[in-house]
């Protein structure tokens, strides 16, 4: 069955009483806006019929007055209407935006560039308040309002009418070349914008490497080339819609050359009275406003479309199908049976893991050794449910991955990566997200029990000590060191070490090390490491290379059986020693 397409009026539909007031509200204002044009005539007739009165224009003044007042409160409560109605409807999408972070493959967050992501959530939904909170309302009332008095001038005067809309079909001419093409010049312009906000984002990110390599904002090609884009764009739709525009507004504004001297020859010939000449040439004044603003529907609708395209996108991504619950687990032995993996975005779309089969059990030590690029990460992340396989099956305690509640997954398992994220908050928040919950002390245990704590209390404020975008005041090792004692804190059953202690100094990392030991014992600890000393003792080796495990066992068996491990391990005792001679 196909799924129904996302649209905007999904979201509006939950608040569309709101909306609905705001155009009755809008119609109505605009409807008492025309009001003082129809007395403007009478008053006119009433001078050009001789009334010395001045009493007789008390009424008439009046009503114009009141007519200005009621369509001022009636614009502000239609326009307040509305925008509680579209700032609730944004609120929505944010949160429908922010709840499909957590439904999608983490991996999926990972390839969006960050300017995109941001983009969508940020600027494409600010995008619709325009629409939404404005245009609905007043371009309803003005495609309505004009509509209707084009029915009453019709019955006063048809030829008269046609006359006045003599010109329209060329105004619609206009519009059409004004829309020609505008789908794909939207579609490319906010693509543009996107292309901005991504290299914005990553010159930003990437500004230390500028600096250290002399780059400036010139030479940084992706960066300016963008910007550049992006005015090119902007100036090029501006100049093929421009003239169009002009040309519609000048036609709606020369309607004056039509009425004039045609209404003059029907007056003159008696077929209309003066009144009906004065509501021709006054209407055809107070319509214009009205109908200039409902030229640029449609150029807002496309402009509303696109921008909702992007967030339907991302609404609309494949998520990891998982159980709302699922039993709690029983044993929290890893199993990967003939796993194969491929990265969507990659363009060769080669396999990344070949048919890889593994056992990593409770209260024992796996690690995964092997050369750069051969996997290893990428299956620490598949156990952790990043993505899901291609071919084969990931199990815990003899749950497929698949069939595990994502709630349940995330308890059984903590994972550290070489650059897990830190929070712009202090040292204490930054641990603590490790368990919900945790009391001050408990953080202070788990950094005891991590062998941090001293090195904590030395930082400015201890454990208040603010970390900094990123964790940018802190070094790379403490960083690291705060990231581990977070995952401690967690106490998860299956613990994943990827390159954890890799930018710790290697007397804090045999601290480590040995705190880790203690704290994993009875759980399943998965460590990835390049510096193979660290992993020697562990119960399982699993060397990969090329996506496939090659060998497995024990660091005497696989020194012993594997050519590859042998000359891994002798290049880097190699280097070690060079080290401690050094
Ligand atoms: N997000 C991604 N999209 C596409 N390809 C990826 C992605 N992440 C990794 N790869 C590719 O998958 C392969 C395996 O990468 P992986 O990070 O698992 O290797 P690794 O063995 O952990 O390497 P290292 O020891 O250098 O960290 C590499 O060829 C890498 O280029």
């Amino acid at each position: 069955m196909k799924q129904k397409k996302l649209s905007i009026y999904t979201f509006i539909g939950s608040r569309k009483q709101g909306f609905i007031l705001s155009v009755i509200l809008s119609l109505l204002g605009v409807a008492a806006e025309m009001v003082p044009y129809f007395v403007g005539v009478r008053v006119i007739c009433m001078m050009y019929e001789g009334q010395n009165d001045l009493h007789a224009y008390v009424l008439p003044l009046g009503i114009a007055v009141a007519a200005y007042i009621a369509r001022a409160l009636l614009t502000t409560l239609s326009t307040w209407a509305s925008h509680k109605a579209t700032f609730d409807v944004l609120y929505e999408i944010r949160c429908a935006l922010i709840e499909k972070m957590k439904r999608v493959p983490l991996g999926y967050i990972q390839e969006t560039p960050t300017g995109t992501l941001k983009n969508t959530i940020v600027d494409n939904v600010d995008g619709l308040e325009q629409y939404l909170a404005h245009y609905i309302p007043e371009l309803t009332a003005n495609l309505l309002v004009p509509l209707v008095l084009l029915v009453y001038l019709f019955i006063v005067s048809w030829q008269m009418t046609l006359i006045m809309f003599l010109t329209l079909p060329a105004v619609v001419l206009c519009c059409v070349g004004m829309m020609r093409g505008f789908d794909e010049k939207c579609r490319k312009f906010y693509a543009a914008k996107d292309a901005v906000n991504d290299a914005v984002i990553e010159y930003v990110n990437g500004i230390e490497v500028i600096k250290a390599f002399n780059r400036s904002a010139d030479s940084y090609a992706k960066y300016s080339n963008a910007v550049y884009n992006n005015a090119k764009f902007g100036y090029e739709w501006q100049k093929g819609a421009q003239g169009f525009l002009s040309g519609a507004i000048c036609i709606l504004h020369s309607t004056m050359l039509t009425i004039l001297p045609m209404g003059y020859y029907f007056w003159h010939k008696d077929s209309i009275s003066v009144e009906v000449l004065l509501t021709f040439i006054i209407l055809a004044i107070g319509l214009m406003t009205p109908m200039i603003k409902a030229m640029f529907m449609f150029e807002t609708t496309t402009k509303m479309e696109a921008e909702f395209d992007k967030i339907a996108a991302v609404l609309e991504a494949p998520e990891l199908v998982r159980p709302e619950t699922s039993a709690p687990l029983t044993s929290h032995e890893v199993v990967l049976k003939n796993v194969s993996f491929r990265y969507q975005n990659a363009e060769d779309s080669a396999m990344i893991l070949k048919g890889i089969n593994l056992t990593m059990k409770p209260n024992k030590v796996t690690a995964l050794v092997g050369p750069s690029g051969s996997g290893k990460s990428t299956i620490a992340k598949l156990i952790a449910g990043f993505w899901d396989v291609n071919a084969g099956e990931i199990s815990i305690g003899g749950v497929p991955l698949r069939q595990l509640s994502q709630e349940n997954l995330n308890q059984s398992i903590a994972y550290v990566s070489q650059d897990s994220f830190l929070f712009n908050d202090t040292v204490m928040e930054n641990i603590r997200i490790g368990r919900k919950g945790a009391t001050d002390e408990d953080v202070k245990n788990a950094a005891k029990a991590c062998g941090c704590h001293a090195f904590i209390e030395q930082l400015e404020h201890g454990y208040q000590t603010m970390v900094g975008d990123k964790g940018g005041h802190l070094s790379g090792g403490e960083r690291q060191r705060i990231t581990i004692v977070r995952a401690m804190l967690k106490n998860a059953p299956i613990v994943i070490l990827d390159e954890a202690t890799s930018f710790t100094d290697p007397e804090n990392e045999a601290v480590l090390q040995r705190s880790i030991s203690r704290l994993v014992a009875g759980k399943t600890l998965i460590i990835i490491a390049h510096r193979l000393s660290t992993i020697a003792d562990a119960d399982q080796i699993a060397l990969i290379h090329d996506g496939q495990v090659e060998a497995c066992g024990t660091h005497a068996r696989l020194y012993q059986e594997s050519a590859l491990y042998r000359h891994m391990w002798d290049s880097h005792v190699g280097v070690r020693s060079e080290e401690m001679e050094e």
